[in-house]
């Protein structure tokens, strides 16, 4: 099996700040998110200077799409993101618009199962539609308000459907090989590297653990990944 992807959800508003964080965790990371209050902050000047900085990362634009789905992510994807979001609660029409777009530039659409009621019945309808990755995700707001994406993921990774996964909601080093574990494909994380004292090196130990690397595992680890 393919080992994990790690994302980094970069929720700064502030431009340079977010370059430079950026600039600490890519080679820590597999795929640079910028995040919703951060892409509507700064617009796609940053998506374009990102891109030209980080030719080796996957960049992920949270645009969290609720209408008009191919002509929102329609720039988005010519500017070089590699994904980008669509709210599961967007009409079925609006999701259609940003895989359809995706398709057209090679790229991938991703479907946020955020404040979806029927996450069951919304997974396999896009799925069907030929949705690339499903978000679950457990926002900010949520967060604080105690959940937590763990019963979300186990599921949709319980429906078998063949598309990958992504995970997001307070995963962290301690927790990002449970969530490999319970299906997901790609793990993000956010305030567990932005808040760390250093960035770089609590992204690299995510990585190790969703990926079940030798700095997570010690010799255990090591002998699981010689033979993976
Ligand atoms: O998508 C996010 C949130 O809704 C704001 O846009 C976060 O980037 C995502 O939740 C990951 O961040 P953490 O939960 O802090 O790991």
């Amino acid at each position: 099996m393919a080992k994990p992807l790690v994302q980094m959800a970069l929720d700064s508003l502030d431009f340079d700040q977010t370059v430079a964080l950026a600039t600490t965790v890519a080679p820590h990371v597999d795929i640079l998110e910028i995040g919703t209050p951060c892409i509507k902050y700064n617009g796609i000047k940053l998506l374009e200077t990102l891109r030209a900085k980080f030719p080796n990362n996957k960049i992920l634009v949270d645009l969290k799409t609720m209408d008009a789905g191919f002509y929102e992510a329609e720039p988005f994807y010519k500017a070089g993101a590699d994904i980008v979001t669509v709210l599961g609660t967007a009409d079925i029409g609006t999701i259609k618009g940003v895989i359809d777009v995706a398709n057209k530039y090679g790229k991938k659409a991703q479907i946020d199962l955020i404040n979806v009621a029927d996450k069951a019945a919304r997974t396999r309808e896009v799925a069907k539609l030929g949705a690339h990755i499903i978000g679950v995700h457990t926002g900010l707001d949520q967060q604080a308000a105690g959940q937590t994406p763990f019963a979300d993921l186990g599921l949709v990774s319980g429906l078998n459907l063949g598309v990958d996964i992504s995970v997001a909601g307070g995963v962290k080093a301690t927790t990002a090989k449970q969530v490999v574990d319970a299906g997901a494909t790609i793990v993000v994380a956010g305030a567990a590297i932005y808040g760390a004292a250093d960035p770089a090196a609590a992204a690299a130990e995510i990585s190790a653990a969703a990926k079940g690397s030798q700095s997570s595992g010690g010799l255990f680890g090591w002998l699981k990944n010689l033979f993976s």
